[in-house]
């Protein structure tokens, strides 16, 4: 039975996951700041939202919509990878504070955009605590071509997604100074460890972060130059600045930004981040990769 699917943002991902709808012939409607139809014309009956814009218009985009008409029925789905810099906030409780009364569902997972519109396989966790919700968006996205699983762990879900941006910038730096397999093992190890030690504090499961959403989108981004966080690292690490590679990256990065909040909330909260933390100074441009690398491997000496 088709479904009626919004998509809101036109971007590399909003883009593949209308096509992946589309594939299995649902209903879909894209709104985009530059498009030619109204938000309220796309939202209208529809089945499923799902916003796929970048962090910094979430906030705006929610706002918008909570003056229209949206039936009760509607499902927000939510596959923005990011923090809130205000609130620290993620995409999901933005969501699920605007919309108190409809469910909300957090898609995340190894997700290569370029990779789904070359039609090549992947995998995805759809997670919610309405599970008739997240039942209800993995058979509208699953196919022959992309397998949806679902998950209770909406904080774990979103925060695998949004956590390894940062491990991605790093190992981007990793590569580009080529540093050699066993150093990017070791840096994915040891921040897949930052990732839950965080995560884990704020309420998720461990558990999420060795699935789909945590460890296979660390690998994923990690390993793939077609991360645009990936991307920045390397281009850090051989020798451009951050202004120039963010002035000519084709679409966000949410790293970077996700990297800001992430420094300033394991300070407060007095969790350890080391990897974050050289991440963070590389990025403000207080220490060179090389440097960042000699501070993460002269740490006090420890148990693992
Ligand atoms: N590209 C991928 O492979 C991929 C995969 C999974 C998740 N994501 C996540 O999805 C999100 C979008 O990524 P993308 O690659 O599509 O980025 P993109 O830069 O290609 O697109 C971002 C979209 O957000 C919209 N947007 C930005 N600010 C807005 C505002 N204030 N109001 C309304 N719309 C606004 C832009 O117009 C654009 O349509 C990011 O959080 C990213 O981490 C991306
Ligand atoms: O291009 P990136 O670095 O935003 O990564 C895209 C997806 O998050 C990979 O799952």
């Amino acid at each position: 039975m088709p479904k009626s699917v919004a998509i809101l943002g036109a971007g590399a991902w909003g883009t593949a996951l209308a096509t992946l709808a589309k594939t299995n012939s649902h209903k879909v409607s894209m709104w985009s700041r530059q498009g030619s139809q109204t938000l309220a014309e796309v939202v209208q009956g529809a089945d499923i939202v799902l916003s796929a814009v970048s962090m910094k218009g979430v906030r705006s985009v929610t706002s918008q919509l909570q003056s229209l008409p949206v039936s009760p029925e509607t499902i927000f789905v939510t596959a923005t990878k990011g923090l809130d810099p205000q609130t620290t906030c993620t995409p999901s409780q933005i969501w699920q504070e605007t919309f108190p009364n409809h469910a909300v569902v957090v898609l995340s997972g190894p997700n290569l955009s370029k990779e789904i519109q070359q039609e090549l396989p992947a995998a995805t966790v759809v997670a919610s605590s309405v599970m008739a919700a997240a039942e209800f968006v993995q058979v509208v996205f699953s196919s022959d071509r992309f397998r949806v699983y679902t998950n209770y762990d909406i904080l774990g879900v979103e925060l695998g997604g949004t956590l390894k941006n940062v491990m991605a910038i790093a190992a981007g730096v990793c590569d580009g100074l080529h540093l050699g397999t066993n150093a990017k093992a070791a840096l994915l190890t040891r921040g897949l460890t930052e990732m839950v030690r965080i995560g884990v504090h704020w309420g998720a499961k461990l558990e999420t972060f060795y699935g789909l959403s945590g460890l296979g989108d660390l690998l994923a981004t990690c390993n793939s130059p077609l991360s645009r966080n990936y991307q920045v690292g390397y281009q850090l690490a051989v020798g451009q600045t951050l202004a120039e590679i963010l002035a000519h990256i084709e679409g966000t990065a949410e790293g970077v930004n996700t990297t800001q909040v992430l420094v300033q909330l394991s300070k407060q909260q007095n969790i350890p981040m080391p990897i974050t933390e050289q991440v963070h100074r590389l990025l403000q441009g207080e220490v060179t990769p090389r440097q960042a690398l000699l501070e993460l491997m002269l740490r006090d000496i420890k148990p693992e």
